[in-house]
């Protein structure tokens, strides 16, 4: 990978995407992790540091003060704007007027929180004629390990094709602070929840085995390659297939025939 080259690319397509839109800029929500910390960087560098809103929105006893102070690190370090909003109550006000339907499986809620936040990202790109910048990346979107209208829920994707491995070295050239890049990555929706956990994998080898699925190996052939039991194989895959419908638009039960036209 040529890390200039992608950097590039990306700062490109932010400005021109935005231009495309006619918007005033981005609204990105700044978690104190590596993929946030690098979009709100090249969105900066597309955009200037005065177009660019960055929303810390931690969650009391969950996200942790060190998350906290390094997203204000970011932005301050970026000349962002910079807003800090609790989701607290906001989430509890949720909980308490619906009846717990969860069976007390953790994503159940998570998944809430994430759509808070995404609800909270688009209040204020509709306040200021913004759009959501997402910070996907294709590690997570080719696993479908994001929310669908969570952390999903964006106007664009800047490094959705870069894999996690790929966005820590492009981190570097573009001087992250090494105790961010150094951090395991989480979706922080609940205490002690690791992607690399809840992958099963670390992300060296699951970006491996992403980026030869992708030029199309056979899946038989993974466990060889890599000496991993079936099922850790298996998790993998079945995440990539079962998660295509994140990738897609909701699809329409087609009347019309002419309607093919609007596609
Ligand atoms: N075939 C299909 N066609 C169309 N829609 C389909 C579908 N199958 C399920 N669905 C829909 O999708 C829903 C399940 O998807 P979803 O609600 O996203 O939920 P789900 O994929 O179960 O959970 C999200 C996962 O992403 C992880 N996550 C979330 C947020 C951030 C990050 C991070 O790395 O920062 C990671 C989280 O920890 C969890 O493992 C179903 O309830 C259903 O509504
Ligand atoms: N506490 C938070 N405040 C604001 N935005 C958040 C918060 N938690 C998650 N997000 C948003 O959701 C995105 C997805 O989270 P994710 O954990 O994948 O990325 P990250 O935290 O930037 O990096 P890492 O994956 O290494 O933890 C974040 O980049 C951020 O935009
Ligand atoms: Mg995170």
């Amino acid at each position: 990978m040529d890390y200039d080259r992608a950097r590039s690319i990306i700062v490109n397509f932010i400005r021109s995407k935005v231009k495309e839109a006619d918007s005033t800029g981005v609204v990105i929500g700044l978690s104190g992790g590596i993929d946030s910390a690098v979009t709100a960087n090249l969105a900066v560098e597309a955009l200037g540091s005065e177009n660019v809103l960055g929303i810390h929105l931690p969650e009391e006893g969950v996200t942790s003060t060190k998350d906290s102070k390094d997203s204000e690190i970011i932005a301050n370090s970026l000349g962002i704007n910079f807003k800090n909003i609790d989701i607290s109550r906001i989430l509890n006000c949720f909980i308490s007027e619906i009846p717990d339907e969860s069976g007390e499986k953790p994503p159940v809620v998570g998944n809430l929180k994430s759509r808070i936040r995404m609800c909270l990202l688009y209040y204020y790109a509709n306040s200021f004629y913004k759009m959501v910048v997402g910070t996907g990346n294709k590690s997570e979107i080719m696993l479908g390990y994001f929310t669908k209208y969570g952390d999903g829920g964006v106007d664009l994707e800047p490094i959705g094709d870069l894999y996690k491995t790929e966005v820590f070295e492009l981190a570097k050239l573009l001087s992250i602070p090494e105790h961010i890049i150094n951090k395991k990555p989480s979706a922080g929706l609940w205490s002690g929840q690791t992607d690399e956990n809840e992958l099963g994998l670390p992300y060296e080898i699951i970006d491996r085995i992403l980026n030869l699925v992708f030029h199309g190996e056979k899946p038989e052939n993974l466990q060889e390659i890599f000496d991993l039991t079936p099922d850790q194989i298996d998790l993998l895959l079945s995440r990539m297939k079962s998660n295509i419908h994140k990738r897609k638009v909701p699809p329409i039960a087609i009347v019309d025939a002419a309607r093919h036209y609007m596609e």
